[in-house]
């Protein structure tokens, strides 16, 4: 496929996506399915073009003067493609499957606006009622803060220390260009794609299928190495899904102790016992969302409940969910997130910890959720442990690159695209005492 069908097809999908509010993968694959003359790379070039149109759908729509799918194509190839209007109706002249450009004046104004102008919402390219959200939750500079997860992400993995070593798997992956990632101890990054292409199918690598690394956000490694399980502890990873967190943590604890991966949904933690065998993780025990677990109350060491969310850190990987997302929607996982807390506490051993992980960056999912469950657990001996200063134990080379914020005595954390160069995710650390009430 030439350009212009590519344009054509990735406006198709954008209509689809806006007309029946769904996920973009699912509209992307319908679109593969129906139209399988497509190549491998003209379905990556498609999906590059409708992620980034969402991505900036707001500040790309100012800039159009026009939101809607149309105006939105053009802007991702014009700027996400770098492409001048000049040499894109060069490229699209006879070309029959191509949409027609723009007109002079519309391109005119993409080219010149000033998104000073825009009001703060646009600039960040989010949904007005997150804005004031977002005002409270990251600070005077948030709209700095939401525009970076409006940009591409980078491919992150983590190097497998119970098969391989950060050296072995970045020699095997030189060609790919990874380098090793500025926080994560285990971390390794390939970058994000600049203009056309599409970050490698590591998992064909050979050293994927022999466990040597995993493909995991360099916040997610962090959240994990925060939430400090030590070898030969007992541990519950209460929402484990695929066990990208329980991997981590198994690793870390160089396969002592005891793992135990659970999840209420029984699809969600089906990959977990392929993704165990292949990395060699054998200090983890799966527990169906049907089995009573109270034989394991009041014994663990340390509690991970890494939140169901509305994953709003992760707007740069999944940019429809941006503008998915209602209060409504919201409120449920607020609701899930307190009961999946109260859950949780049932099974931290007295002196043991409690760390409480979201991929959101809404202050009412992440240090909300903590205030709400101290004031409904006060005198079961939780306190609010230090995780700033945990972050500058921990990664000394990172000291401040991530918002600490006061809290109940202790301070709680939020790594965000613009600071840590990840995605956005919050961790808070509840110890509890010896002595409980
Ligand atoms: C953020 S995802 C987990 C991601 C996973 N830990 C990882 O690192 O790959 C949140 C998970 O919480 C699960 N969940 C939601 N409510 C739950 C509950 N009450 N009990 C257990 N799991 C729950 C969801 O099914 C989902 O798999």
């Amino acid at each position: 496929m030439r350009l212009g069908g590519r344009l054509a097809a990735a406006i198709e999908v954008l209509q689809d996506v806006e007309a029946r509010r769904r996920p973009v993968a699912d509209a992307l694959k319908d679109w593969g399915l129906s139209h399988r003359f497509a190549g491998s790379g003209d379905r990556a070039a498609i999906g590059n073009l409708v992620y980034d149109a969402l991505r900036k759908k707001r500040s790309y729509g100012f800039r159009m003067g026009d939101d809607g799918a149309v105006a939105l194509g053009f802007a991702a190839v014009i700027d996400g493609l770098a492409i001048a209007p000049a040499e894109l109706a060069a490229a699209l002249e006879g070309d029959r499957f191509a949409p027609d450009m723009p007109s002079e004046e519309q391109l005119q104004r993409f080219t010149a606006a000033d998104l000073g102008e825009a009001p703060e919402a646009v600039r960040a390219d989010v949904p007005d009622w997150l804005a004031e959200k977002l005002n409270a939750s990251l600070g005077e500079d948030w709209v700095e803060e939401a525009a970076a997860l409006a940009e591409r992400p980078p491919l992150d993995l983590r190097a497998n220390t119970l098969k391989a070593d950060r050296e072995k798997v970045l020699k095997a992956l030189a060609p790919l260009g990874a380098t090793a990632a500025d926080l994560a101890p285990d971390g390794m990054r390939i970058a994000a794609i600049a203009g056309a292409g599409r970050h490698p199918n590591v998992q064909v690598e050979a050293g994927f299928q022999k466990g040597w690394f995993e493909v995991q956000d360099e916040g997610s490694q962090l959240a994990a190495l925060l939430a400090g399980a030590a070898s030969g502890e007992q541990v519950l990873d209460l929402c484990a899904g695929a066990g990208g967190k329980s991997l981590a943590l198994a690793a870390g604890m160089d396969n002592t102790g005891q793992i135990h991966a659970a999840d209420h949904d029984r699809q969600r933690l089906a990959p977990i016992y392929e993704r165990l065998a292949r990395a060699g993780s054998r200090n983890v025990q799966v527990h169906d969302p049907r089995e009573d677990m109270t034989d394991i109350f009041g014994r663990m060491d340390l509690t991970l409940v890494d939140a169901p969310c509305t994953g709003s850190g992760t707007w740069r990987r999944r940019p429809d969910a941006k503008w998915r997302l209602t209060e409504n929607a919201l409120a449920k996982r607020v609701e899930e997130q307190d009961a999946v807390l109260d859950r949780a506490a049932r099974f931290v051993r007295p002196g043991g910890r409690l760390a409480y992980v979201t991929c959101s960056l809404i202050a009412e999912e992440n240090a909300g959720r903590i205030a709400a469950f101290l004031e409904r657990h006060a005198g079961e001996g939780f306190t609010v442990a230090d995780a700033g200063a945990r972050w500058n134990d921990l990664l000394p080379h990172g000291a401040g690159r991530c918002h600490v914020t006061a809290l109940a005595g202790g301070t709680v954390i939020t790594m965000t695209p613009r600071l840590t160069g990840t995605d956005g995710f919050f961790f808070a650390l509840l110890q509890r005492s010896e002595r409980t009430g």
